[in-house]
């Protein structure tokens, strides 16, 4: 079946370990893609050439593939230059993401430009735009690109800075582009998923909430913690 089809209504999986996160590695990586497609998982979002390819033998899914690279005096780093690109297709995803915002990607080049581009260079490649405001989402549109994800919302300084997934960016873009728009970022419940799909998109991408342990074990603690500041309405039992 043609991949965006397959992506219907369903749930990414962004399967990514930063460095300074116990579980980076690519083996780990990899399992944990095994278990989201044996979960249900419609695609999987993974980050990084070695952890693209590990994916890649381990899962049937399609695989959107990024490379987050930090280039001085630049603020784009989602697959910022087509020498990630390059990585990223060749390590064996089937979409490339990247960044899609109006930010200058290294050398100066414009999202228009670097859209330009990874086309001519890769005329069958899907291309997902990661984008922050609705702007950006409608010229990623008009640009061409084959998918739009609200990734990078609450991540630039002018998008708005919330806890919440952004379900105002998800409902205005999804009326306004013809291709696939996808709800990605704080998605921490399934009820925000389905909130995002009753908002328009077309797929939800889910990471730190399945696949960060680190982060979900803080996320129990920090409510555990602020109920106890609130003077528990239970006896907290002290060792
Ligand atoms: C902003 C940025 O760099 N986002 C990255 C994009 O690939 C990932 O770090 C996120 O985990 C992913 O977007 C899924 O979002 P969440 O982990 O909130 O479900």
């Amino acid at each position: 079946m043609d991949i965006l089809r397959r992506l219907e209504k369903g749930l990414i999986v962004s399967c990514q370990a930063p460095v300074d996160d116990p579980l980076h590695s690519s083996f780990i990586m990899a399992r944990i893609a095994k278990a989201a497609e044996l979960g249900g998982a419609v695609a999987i979002r993974a980050n990084g050439y070695e952890d693209i390819l590990a994916i890649r033998k381990e899962v049937k899914l399609p695989i959107i593939g990024l490379i987050k690279k930090h280039y001085e005096g630049y603020k784009p780093y989602i697959t910022p230059t087509i020498e990630e690109v390059d990585k990223v297709i060749k390590a064996g995803a089937d979409i490339v993401a990247v960044d899609a915002t109006k930010a200058c990607k290294p050398g100066n080049i414009t999202t228009a430009e670097f859209f330009t581009m990874i086309r001519q260079k890769y005329p069958k490649t899907l291309i997902m735009a990661d984008i922050s405001t609705y702007e950006e989402g409608i010229e990623a549109y008009y640009l061409g690109f084959n998918l739009i994800s609200t990734t990078l919302s609450g991540y630039t300084d002018y998008s708005p800075q919330i806890d919440e997934p952004d379900f105002e960016l998800i409902e205005r873009l999804s009326k306004d582009v013809k291709v696939p728009l996808i709800a990605e970022g704080r998605i921490w419940t399934p009820e925000q998923a389905i909130k995002a799909f009753e908002k328009g998109a077309y797929a939800v991408v889910v990471g730190t909430a399945i696949t960060r342990p680190q982060e979900i074990t803080r996320r129990f603690v920090n409510y555990i913690t602020e109920w106890r500041s609130k003077g528990c309405k239970n006896k907290v039992v002290s060792s």
